[in-house]
């Protein structure tokens, strides 16, 4: 499915906070196509978890508006919005009282009625979304007893179960270890470039995006949003001035051929002697 943001702005407003100062320096816009990799990066606090919430229209936009296939997403009923959003927050330690299974049999929930109970198709499809993260040995353990990276995956998993045309994640990789952190990439790219799923990812790993993404939005305070290809955005002088902080790109060849890039601090160099 085809996402575009057009001039979208926004800002936090409540009895506490009176102020209406838009969050991003510039309104926010692009057009992602099906199959397609958005990577949204910026340092902490830049504002975007909060831009994944307006995107989604859980934080309706205070400017502009979220088209999905050129329909104004407001407009369209709630059911079937979630049909086609798969939403993955931030993980934290929750406390559930189900097991890995039944969590993720929960995202089966747009597709059963509020009177039915999950049906064994439905159970097939979580055990086959266990699987392709990786954990399907970890299905009848207590969502309590298993460690935050774990939990995670289920939640991804929990998304991937109803079968989601948009996939939107925040920082679905902080909790992995290295190998998971691969796994949870290559499982995303296939479903991208396989099953033309459009994914909007949040990450704090440079190198990820340069992995993952055909495009790259980059925001910081006081900063114009950034939106294009990956290596229009991703130099080493926005990273400096977005991040306040000296990269050099890294090539990583192999018999002469550009494998992929990766950005190193300057300073490790530094650390180091
Ligand atoms: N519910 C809220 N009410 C008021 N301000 C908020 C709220 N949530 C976030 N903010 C503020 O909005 C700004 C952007 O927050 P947001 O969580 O979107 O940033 P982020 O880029 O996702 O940060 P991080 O990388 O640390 O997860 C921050 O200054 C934050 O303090």
């Amino acid at each position: 499915m085809k996402i575009d943001v057009v001039n979208g702005n926004f800002f936090y407003a409540s009895k506490k906070i009176k102020s209406t100062a838009f969050l991003y320096e510039q309104d926010i816009n692009f057009t992602l196509n099906s199959g397609e990799i958005l990577a949204i990066l910026g340092p902490n606090g830049a504002g975007k978890t909060t831009l994944l919430k307006c995107i989604t229209g859980l934080h309706p936009w205070k400017k502009g508006q979220t088209l999905i296939d050129d329909v104004e997403l407001t407009t369209i009923p709630y059911q079937t919005l979630w049909k086609r959003i798969g939403y993955v927050p931030q993980a934290h330690k929750m406390v559930f009282g189900f097991s890995i299974e039944e969590l993720v049999v929960m995202g089966r929930a747009p597709y059963i009625s509020s009177i039915s109970k999950p049906k064994a198709e439905d159970y097939k499809l979580a055990y086959e979304a266990l699987e392709k993260v990786g954990i399907a040995n970890l299905a009848q353990k207590s969502c309590n007893e298993v460690s935050g990276g774990e939990l995670q995956l289920a939640l991804i998993a929990r998304t991937l179960v109803s079968d989601p045309q948009i996939l939107i994640l925040d920082e679905p990789e902080s909790h992995l270890d290295i190998q998971k952190q691969v796994t949870i990439l290559q499982v995303i790219k296939r479903l991208a470039k396989e099953h033309g799923i459009s994914c909007i990812i949040n990450t704090h790993y440079p190198n990820h995006a340069f992995y993952l993404a055909d495009q790259v939005l980059m925001i910081a305070k006081n900063q114009a949003p950034l939106y294009g290809p990956v290596d229009d955005v991703m130099t080493e002088q926005n990273m400096q001035k977005y991040f306040q902080l000296e990269l050099e790109k890294i090539a990583y060849e192999s018999k002469k051929q550009l494998l992929f890039e990766t950005l190193v601090p300057t300073a490790f160099a530094t650390l180091i002697k």
